[in-house]
């Protein structure tokens, strides 16, 4: 598999759609045509450096199948939308591969962003892409929260002790005056 600088490939990206849209137009007219400048499409975009899977159309993978590659033997990572198969990386990886491990399972763009990885970092990338990930199978940060866990935390959480608070003090008060009352009254 060739290997591409992240600037070739951005700019063949766009030769890919133009290739893609003029294949797809070309076909409806006639189909022996249309299959001649998909080819030629390809061998230029191959020609400009980039992965045979690049080249084609990428595949979309689901959030659900890329989450079951969490193993050092069989390691898959979501990274600004796009999915690596890191597996042959585990051992070189510099920054180890329980850190990797770590960051299955979960959109791991931040916690790629966070480390500061350099620019041979992302070229290195390249390598490892396998496709796209679907985003409407991306869950949204923060909307699960395991049912048993949220409510043992609201029965332990400060909130939930200032609202009990918040409803006993005043009738506490009036309770204190009540009694007040009674003691001071004169019979
Ligand atoms: C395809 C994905 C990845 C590739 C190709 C990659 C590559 C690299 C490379 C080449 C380095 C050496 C330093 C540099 O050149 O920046 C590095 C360091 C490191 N990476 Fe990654 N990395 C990837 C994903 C990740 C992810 C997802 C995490 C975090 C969860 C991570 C955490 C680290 C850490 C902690 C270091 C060590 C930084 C240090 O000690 O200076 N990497 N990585």
């Amino acid at each position: 598999m060739i290997v591409l600088s992240p600037h070739s490939c951005r700019f063949s990206r766009i030769v890919h759609g133009f290739v893609v849209v003029v294949t797809r137009s070309t076909l409806r007219g006639s189909d022996v045509e249309g299959k001649r400048t998909l080819y030629l499409g390809k061998a230029f975009f191959l020609s400009l450096g980039c992965s045979e899977e690049m080249a084609s159309d990428p595949k979309v993978h689901t959030f659900e199948d890329v989450v079951t590659h969490n193993q050092t033997k069989d390691c898959w990572l979501i990274i600004s939308g796009k999915v690596y198969n890191v597996t042959p990386f585990m051992d070189d990886h510099p920054g180890g591969d329980e850190v990797l491990l770590s960051a299955t399972g979960k959109d791991a763009t931040n916690d790629f962003e966070d480390v500061g990885h350099s620019d041979s970092a992302r070229e290195m990338m390249e390598k490892y892409y396998i496709g796209e990930i679907d985003a409407s199978t991306v869950p949204q940060k923060g909307t699960y929260i395991p049912h048993q866990q949220a409510h043992n935390n609201s029965d332990k959480s400060p909130d939930f002790v200032i609202k009990i608070l918040q409803f006993l003090v005043p009738l506490l008060i009036l309770a204190l005056a009540f009694v007040v009352r009674n003691y001071t009254k004169k019979d």
